[in-house]
């Protein structure tokens, strides 16, 4: 592992150099690897170890969009793509790309074909860390791991074809064979991990969850929102309020800042909006502060955790989803975004 220094902090990653591709695949020569489900990680996950010339099949429901989507790929039934039970008997490997609220469900179908010598490898600490209200616990023979791409199934897969990688987290849960650490770097690379930073289960599953409620995902709309709604106050029409709010960050300042970092970013805007973004991004935090601690303890709590699993588990949660999904979508604002992308020459 290299020793590197992050911001002060020295920490030991893993990177495809020290790792290689060849080595993964020597590690993972003797082993099937059966991902169940093909959802968004599933499929990002599965194509790209296939590519990396990993024995990788496919497990899924029968019927459905999951399963076409799968033979669209490429799986080919019965060969590589099997119902889920077919699958957790032919696997080594069970990688278990359900949803958290789904695995738990499938869970004692899981445990069945568990047997000795074989792998339970996640995506996420949150099956493993709150077994009180998943009732997952491995049986103590198998290795049990996970990779956790820090990002979506879609973009995995889009930077693994771009030649790139997403960052991912590893960490080992139990060791029943004395390779599981070895073998879990190497799933690490098989799926398209660009470097491999250690964790375990619970600081995966804590910070995870409260990155995407926080700025990945649900403070990020929060302050769109708000201030989309003090320019549409104050007389600013939807494009201007869309533009000064969405567009520009995202076509023009987040690439900066991906690149090069925050005070690049300011560096190459006005000395004007430099002087206004340094005065405000404290009162902003400070404002905001007490929310993540809020979020955070929930998190640590395992209350969000209960919400997740409750409210994905009602019948109709799929509906009810599609319903809020589409609050944001019909908003004004985002509405005012389908127009204005519309207007990228690109898309032209
Ligand atoms: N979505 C993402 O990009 C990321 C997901 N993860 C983790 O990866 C794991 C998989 O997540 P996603 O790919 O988002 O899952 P998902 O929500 O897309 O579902 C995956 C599959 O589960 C199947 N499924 C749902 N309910 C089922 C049931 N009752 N019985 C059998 N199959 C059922 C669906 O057909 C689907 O193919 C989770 O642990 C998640 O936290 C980690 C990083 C990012
Ligand atoms: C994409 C990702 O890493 C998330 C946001 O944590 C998730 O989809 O669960
Ligand atoms: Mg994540
Ligand atoms: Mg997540």
């Amino acid at each position: 592992m290299a020793k590197l220094n992050f911001g002060g902090v020295e920490e030991e990653v893993v990177t495809r150099e020290e790792f290689p591709l060849e080595k993964a695949r020597e590690v993972l020569s003797t082993e099937t690897i059966a991902v169940i489900g093909y959802g968004v990680q599933g499929p990002g996950q599965s194509l790209n170890m296939r590519d990396n010339g990993f024995n990788v099949i496919v497990g899924q429901r029968k019927g459905g969009k999951s399963w076409d989507k799968a033979v669209a790929d490429g799986w080919v039934p019965g060969e590589t793509l099997f119902d889920i039970e077919e699958a957790l008997a032919k696997g080594t490997i069970i990688c278990y790309l359900l949803s958290d609220a789904a695995q738990i469900e499938l869970w004692p179908t899981v445990k069945k074909h568990l047997t000795a010598g074989k792998s339970l490898y996640f995506s996420h600490g949150f099956g493993v860390t709150y077994k009180d209200q998943t009732g997952i616990v491995p049986p103590a023979d198998v290795d049990v791991y996970l990779v956790a791409p820090k990002g979506s199934g879609t973009s995995l897969r889009r930077l693994f074809v771009e030649g790139k990688g997403l960052n991912s987290s590893f960490a080992v849960f139990q060791d029943a064979t004395g390779k599981a650490r070895e073998k879990c770097i190497a799933m690490g690379i098989g799926v398209g991990s660009g470097y491999l930073f250690e964790t375990d289960f619970y600081r995966e599953v804590t910070s995870d969850l409260t990155g995407e409620r926080g700025t990945l995902m649900g403070a990020i709309q929060g302050i769109f929102a708000a201030q989309y709604e003090v320019l549409r106050s104050n007389g600013h029409t939807p494009s201007e309020a869309f533009n000064e709010t969405v567009e520009e960050l995202t076509q023009s300042l987040m690439p900066l800042v991906a690149e090069n970092g925050m005070d690049w970013m300011y560096a190459n805007c006005s000395t004007t909006a430099q002087r206004g973004a340094l005065d405000w991004w404290k009162p902003f935090r400070d404002a905001t502060k007490p929310v993540f601690e809020q979020l955070y303890n929930s998190v640590k709590s395992g209350e969000q955790a209960t919400i997740s699993i409750t409210r994905n588990s009602q019948p109709d949660y799929r509906v009810k989803l599609e319903a809020e999904l589409a609050e944001l979508r019909e908003s004004e604002m985002w509405q005012a975004g389908t127009t204005v992308r519309g207007l990228r020459p690109e898309r032209n």
